[in-house]
C-alpha cells in the first residue's frame, strides 16, 4: 500500500519508525517464523552477542542458545493477538570478567497472525544486585538464627520498634505484637533511661555511624539480664525503581538495633569496671567516673539543650560521729547515706561519692524546681531513716548545695562551685537542709 509523504497515515508510520529507533528498550518486529523484518538499535546491540558472524536473520534462532523453546511457545499461542510471554530472563552467556552473566528481560507479544513483536531490556545490573541481596539475606538469616544470643529489630526516626525479626523474642521474650511500635526502651529496666536520652543515643548513631551501650535489659517476663545494645543508622532507602529517591516517613525504619545477652563475660568486664570506677565503700561513682559522666552530660546537653542539675551532698559534723563512735561506725554512715540517695534518685541519676565524706549528684533533664524537690527528700529521708552500725542506731542530718547549668557557666567546673557555695550557706545556717545557688548569694531553699 502506497501513500503520499504528507497523507495522515504516512505520517503515524512516520512516528511509529523514529519511537522504534528512539525506545531506550530493544524492540524487534518478525514474522511467525521467527524472521526478523525490523529492529531498532538497542535489540541489535543486545542481540549482538547472539548472532552468528554478526548477522541477525532470525530471532528463533538466536536465541535458541538461551530460550531453545520460544519458537514453539509462540507458534502454540493460539489467540490472534495478546502477550506470548512476559519478562523472562535470558542470562546470555558468562564472563568471568564482567563478573556475571549478561541478563536480558523478553517480553513477546503476537500483533496478528504473521507478526510477532519481541520486547527486550538489559537487567544485567538489576538481577546482579537481586543476587547480592538474597545473598545478604541468605547470610542475616543464617546469623539471625544460629546466634541464640543476638537479637535483632530496625528502629523508626523516633526510636520505635518498627520490624523484628524472631530472635528478638528468643533473647527479650517478646512477641512481635506487644513491641510493634513502642519505644526501644522497653528493652531497658523501668527507669534505666529517659527519653530524653533515647533521642540522644540516636543522634550519637547519625553523626558517629553507631552507639553503643552495656547494662542492664528486661524481658517480657519482668526478668533482666545484662546486655550490650548496638544502634546504627540504616543508609537512605533506594529505590531503583523511583524515578527519585523515595523520601523517608516517620515510620520507615531509620535505625537497626543489636541487642546481645552477655550476661556470661559480664561478671569479668564488671569486675574491671567498678575497680576502675566505683568508690569501694559506698559503692557509687568515684570522682573520675563523676567527672566522666558530667562531660557525657554537658557534650550531649550542647546538641540538645535542656536542665542538668547538681546536688553536692555533705554529711553535717561528721566528725563528731566519728569521734563518738568510731571510724567504722563512721563508714557505715557513709553507706547508708549512698543507699538513702539510691532510694531517693532515678536509674539515670549519676551518684557519687567525690571526697571522704562528700557526695554529689547530677541530675540529667532535672530543672531547679524539681531538684529542689529532690533534695528536700534525700535530706528527709536521711533524717527519717537512721543509720545503723552494730546494734547502734546513729542519727545524723546532711546539708546539701543545689545548682543548676545555665549559658553563663562554660564548664562543670562552674556547676561545682556555685553548688559548693550553696553548700556552705546551708552548713552556715545550721545544716540539715537544702540551700539553692543564686545569683549573686545562695538562698535557703
Ligand atoms: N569514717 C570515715 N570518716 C571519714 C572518711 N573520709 C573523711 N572522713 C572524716 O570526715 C570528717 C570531715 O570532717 P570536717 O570536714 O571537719 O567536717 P564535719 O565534721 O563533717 O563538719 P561539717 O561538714 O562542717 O558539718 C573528718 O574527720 C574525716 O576524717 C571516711 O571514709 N570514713
Amino acid at each position: 500500500m502506497s501513500t503520499a509523504p504528507d497523507h495522515p497515515d504516512a505520517q503515524e508510520y512516520e512516528a511509529l519508525l523514529q519511537f522504534m529507533y528512539m525506545a531506550p528498550v530493544g524492540l524487534v518486529q518478525l514474522d511467525a517464523d521467527g524472521a526478523i523484518q525490523m529492529l531498532n538499535p538497542v535489540s541489535a546491540q543486545l542481540l549482538m552477542p547472539l548472532s552468528r558472524d554478526g548477522e541477525l536473520i532470525n530471532l528463533f534462532d538466536a536465541l535458541a542458545p538461551v530460550a531453545p523453546d520460544l519458537r514453539q511457545q509462540c507458534a502454540s499461542y493460539a489467540a490472534p493477538q495478546g502477550p506470548i510471554c512476559d519478562a523472562i530472563r535470558l542470562y546470555v552467556h558468562a564472563d568471568d570478567k564482567s563478573g556475571g552473566p549478561q541478563v536480558m528481560s523478553l517480553s513477546m507479544l503476537k500483533l496478528d497472525a504473521d507478526r510477532l513483536m519481541a520486547v527486550l531490556t538489559d537487567v544485567t545490573e538489576q538481577d546482579r544486585r537481586e543476587r547480592q541481596l538474597r545473598k545478604t539475606d541468605a547470610w542475616l538469616n543464617a546469623i539471625m538464627t544460629n546466634i541464640s544470643d543476638y537479637a535483632l529489630v530496625s528502629l523508626d526516626r523516633q526510636g520505635r520498634v518498627e520490624s523484628w525479626n524472631e530472635s528478638i523474642q528468643r533473647v527479650t521474650g517478646y512477641q512481635a505484637e506487644a513491641i510493634k511500635g513502642q519505644p526501644y526502651a522497653r528493652f531497658y529496666p523501668d527507669g534505666a533511661t529517659t527519653e530524653a536520652q533515647q533521642l540522644d543515643r540516636l543522634r550519637e548513631a547519625d553523626e558517629n555511624g553507631w552507639t553503643l551501650d552495656e547494662g542492664l535489659r528486661q524481658r517480657a517476663d519482668g526478668s533482666e539480664f545484662w546486655g550490650s545494645a548496638m544502634i546504627s543508622p540504616l543508609p537512605a532507602r533506594a529505590d531503583d525503581t523511583a524515578p527519585s529517591p523515595v523520601p523517608r516517613t516517620d515510620d520507615d525504619p531509620a535505625y537497626c538495633m543489636i541487642i546481645r545477652d552477655i550476661s556470661d563475660r559480664r561478671d569479668l568486664s564488671e569486675n574491671l569496671r567498678k575497680a576502675a570506677y566505683s568508690d569501694h565503700l559506698t559503692g557509687l561513682s568515684n570522682r573520675r567516673a563523676f567527672f566522666e559522666a558530667a562531660d557525657l552530660e554537658l557534650t550531649r546537653r550542647l546538641k540538645a539543650v535542656r536542665p542538668v542539675a547538681l546536688l553536692v551532698i555533705d554529711a553535717d559534723h561528721f566528725k563528731a560521729i566519728n569521734d563518738r563512735h568510731g571510724h567504722p561506725a563512721g563508714d557505715a554512715v557513709l553507706a547508708h547515706l549512698a543507699q538513702t540517695m539510691r532510694s531517693v534518685c532515678r536509674q539515670v541519676d549519676v551518684l557519687a561519692r567525690i571526697g571522704g565524706e562528700e557526695f554529689a549528684v547530677i541530675l540529667p533533664s532535672v530543672a531547679l524546681d524539681d531538684a529542689r524537690v529532690i533534695a528536700e527528700r534525700l535530706r528527709a529521708e536521711v533524717v527519717r531513716t537512721p543509720a545503723l552500725y552494730e546494734q547502734q542506731t546513729i542519727a545524723y542530718s546532711i546539708s546539701i548545695g543545689v545548682a543548676v547549668m545555665d549559658d553563663t557557666l562554660t564548664g562543670f567546673d562552674g556547676l561545682i562551685k556555685r553548688a559548693d557555695e550553696a553548700l556552705y550557706a546551708a552548713k552556715r545556717r545550721g545544716r540539715n537542709q537544702v540551700a539553692i545557688w543564686q545569683n549573686p548569694a545562695p538562698e535557703q531553699a
